[in-house]
Formats: C-alpha cells, structure tokens, sequence
C-alpha cells in the first residue's frame, strides 16, 4: 500500500516562487480570486503518486544507461473543450504503437510517457497578439486564458486551474484504464502497425519492416519492446502557481514530489540558472527534463545539470535536444562531447519539432515532415559519434487524423481542412508512423539496430 501523503508546508514552495524571478507567468487580474484557486489545488487529491515517479526515474535510469529508448509525445497544448475518450485513446494508442516500432528500430525496451493529462499551460514569443487594429493578451493554454479572441476568453482566471485539475484527473482515469484494459494486450498496437504498414501501395516498404516487426515478436512478455500496461503522464511544469499547489511531501522518505503528472519539464524559455523554476525543479523529486535550444552553451548546461541532478542518478535528468535540422549539426556535438566527457548521467533525447516551426503561406503554423526527419537523423548520428546513447523522441502528436504538419498525405493546401491545434502543429498518426519508419530504415541500414 502505498502511505499516505501529507500537505507540503506552504512556505516551502511559495519561498521560491515569489523571490525570484519567473518568467512566463499570467498576471492574474484578481489576487484573490488567485488565492482562492491555488487554496482548492493545495487541499485537492494528489493526482499521482512517489512511487509510480520514483518507478518511472527507474525506467529512465535504463534510458540514460543506453539499456532502454524513451518515446514521449501528445498535443503541444491541450484543450478543455477537445477533451474526449476516443481521442485520448487514440493517442494513447499511437504512443504504444511508436513504441513497437521504435523499440524493433533499436532492439531495445521503450519506455512510454504521454504529454498529457497536465499540458494545459504554455510559453510564447510575445505577451500579446493583435488582430485587426485589436491588442490582447496571448493565450497561454487553458490553464490561463481562453483561445478564443475576444477579451471576455483572453483574460486570465485562476479558476481554469481548478478545470484543468479536474479534467486532468478524468484523463488519468481514463488513460489508466485503457493502459490497463483493452490496451494490455500485447498484440493490440502491433495490430495497428500492421494495419497502418498495409494500408497504403505507396507503403510497401513499410508492410515488409512491419512484417519483420511481427516475426521479430519482441513486443511480447515482461521482457518485452514496451510494457503495454504503462503509459506515464508528463507536461511542461511552467504555471508555478498550479504546480507549488499539488507538490506533496511523502511522509515514508521526506522527499517533496510534484503530483500533476509523473514527469515535468522545463521549458526552452524558462530554464534560466537563477529563475524560480530551476528553483523549484531542484526541489522535487520527480523525474524531470529540460529543453535544450540552440544557443545552450557547454558551461551553462553543465550547471543545469549540477543545479537539477546534484547526486547524479542516472534517470533523474533528462535533456531533450530541439534545435532545428539546420542548427543541430553546429550546436549539438560540443555539448554532447562536454557532458560525456564529464562524466554526467543524463538521458538524451531529440524533440525534432520546436526547432523547425515556419508559418505556411496559408498562414498556419505548421512543420515540415522532411526537416523533422533531416533534425531526428542528425540527432542519432551526432550523439552516437560521441559514444553516448541516443534515448528517446519527444514528439508533439496526436492520435487523430489533423492536417498540421506538411508530408505524407498533407501538403500546404491541405493545413486548413483539419487544423485543430491550439497551439503548434503535431503529427498525425500516418506522419507519425512514416517518421518511426523512417528512423528503423536509417538504423537498420545503417548496419547496426542497437547502440
Ligand atoms: O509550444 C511551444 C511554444 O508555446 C510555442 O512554440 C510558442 O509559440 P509562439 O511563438 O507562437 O508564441
Ligand atoms: C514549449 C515547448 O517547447 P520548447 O520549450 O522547447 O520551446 C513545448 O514543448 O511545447
Ligand atoms: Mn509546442
């Protein structure tokens, strides 16, 4: 039985989040009606627990150590009003189905995190948006605001974190059962693979690595390419109010955990060595990430690391590498080459999509299969030449069938048939699939399918 878990004392995380600075954060209008939200999450049920963390630190911990690859993916930002059952197992569903594949690509144990139950809030380029002549405030996710244009929606209300709670809760429940239930049968996403693998002429060459997948027959049992029964929740730990009010302290060990999701991480824009959230990350202990841009230099990622992961348990820290196709090849190799030969324990992992946002002539914001295919590759190749191990993908994507991202069976044209984001644009499950092919061809070419 897992000991119940006590209030963390409220100074110790309020402490962090109002003496430094911390970036991206709402201005909410009401202080109270703040107060009164953050008092609701702080005496609300945990939505997960340190043991579930502390086991997924474990998988990771194989992950850093070369043993096992790491799939991560779901929408750039959830929405309140697209929360629905069958999308959620959708996109669960094509998470194990990346998981099959990827694990065959690598000849390796997966381990799945979903970005999902908890992705509500979001970092932008600019506080504003202006249309027609009219200024508001940016939407930040639902968490904050409404993505609507009107200033009704666009005015932040501590009150959507008590919605996105809830809703998060629902998630969970749900996802734990479909994971649980009719998810757990090992060959239900190799079905899928296949299906997809058959479903095309033009993907032939797909059929027979599916085929290949199926003779192989490594997605089986305990040992197998991903435990179908586990799926773990992630999200960017970026609105500080929500995340300081569901942080408990485990009475059995002392130890403060974050209980919004399994994993969080921090992102691209806030990762700063004084800001309140590497703050606040040092104090849980989660498994955690951080988001590793273009412009990171070698001593200051060093110190993230030392800042975030001082024990140096491997599966603790995760790096997830975004730095565009055309960036990779300059930045990565010094910083994978430094944190090497330093001897730090981390996970490496390549989110190939927030490098390689461009706006469509349609307007949208969309991303070119090919550059996130031309970023992934890279990736494999640069942290492999320095000796350490390629861990995983973080990729935004969906289980439904979206025209977000140009490739595949969608071309510029094509983007505003099904643009549903609210934010950047994911995959669908053909591109999807099509990228974790991609990458079993290169690799198996390659003449090599471990690491
Ligand atoms: O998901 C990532 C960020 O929130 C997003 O890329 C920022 O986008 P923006 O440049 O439209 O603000
Ligand atoms: C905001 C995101 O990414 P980044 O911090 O890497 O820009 C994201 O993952 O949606
Ligand atoms: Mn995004």
């Amino acid at each position: 039985m897992t000991e119940p878990l006590t209030d963390l004392p409220a100074a110790h995380a309020e402490t962090s989040r109002r003496s430094l600075p911390a970036r991206q954060q709402p201005r909410w209008p009401d202080p109270v009606a703040r107060d009164a939200a953050v008092a609701a999450l702080s005496a609300s049920l945990p939505l997960v627990v340190p043991r579930e963390c502390d086991r997924l630190t474990g998988r990771l911990a194989a992950v850093a150590r070369g043993e096992a690859f790491l799939v991560q993916g779901g929408d750039c930002a959830e929405s309140l009003e697209a929360v629905d059952a069958a999308s959620i197992g959708r996109s669960a569903s094509l998470l194990q189905q990346l998981a099959t594949v990827f694990g065959y690509a690598m000849s390796l144990p997966t381990v799945t995190v979903a970005r999902m139950a908890g992705q509500y809030a979001k970092p932008r380029s600019a506080p504003t948006e202006v249309r027609g002549g009219v200024e508001l405030p940016v939407y930040r996710g639902d968490a904050v605001n409404g993505h609507a244009f009107t200033a009704a929606d666009r005015t932040p209300d501590p009150h959507r974190m008590l919605r996105v709670y809830h809703a998060s809760a629902a998630t969970l429940n749900l996802v734990r059962a479909y994971v649980g239930g009719e998810h757990s049968d090992p060959s239900y996403a190799l079905e899928r693979v296949l299906r997809f693998a058959n479903a095309s002429p033009e993907r032939a060459h797909h059929a027979v690595l599916a085929k290949e997948i199926e003779r192989a027959g490594g997605f089986t049992g305990a040992d197998g390419w991903y435990t179908p029964g586990e799926l773990f929740m992630s999200h960017e730990g970026l609105l500080l109010d929500y995340e300081s009010a569901l942080t408990r302290v485990d009475p059995a060990t002392g130890r403060a955990y974050a209980t919004s999701g399994h994993l969080l991480w921090i992102g691209e824009r806030t990762r700063q060595l004084d800001g309140a959230h590497v703050e606040y990350f040092a104090k849980i202990s989660n498994p955690i990430a951080v988001k590793v841009g273009p412009t990171a230099t070698e001593d200051e990622l060093l110190r993230l690391i030392d800042r975030l992961s001082p024990e140096g348990e491997p599966g603790r820290l995760t790096l997830v590498v975004r730095m565009g196709a055309d960036r990779i090849r300059a930045a990565l190799p010094a910083l994978v080459e430094r944190v090497t030969a330093e001897g730090r324990a981390v996970a490496w992992i390549s989110d190939p999509m927030h490098g390689n946002t461009i706006t469509a002539p349609t307007g949208h914001k969309t991303r070119r299969l090919d550059d996130v295919r031309a970023e992934l590759t890279a990736f494999f190749e640069i942290v492999r030449a320095q000796g350490a191990h390629p861990g995983g993908v973080h990729l935004e994507l969906t289980g439904d069938d979206v025209t977000e991202c140009v490739g595949t069976d969608t071309g510029f044209d094509d983007l505003p048939t099904r643009y549903r984001s609210v934010c950047d644009p994911r995959l669908n499950p053909a591109q999807s699939l099509d990228l974790a092919f991609h990458l079993t061809e290169v690799l198996t070419t390659a003449g090599s399918t471990s690491s």
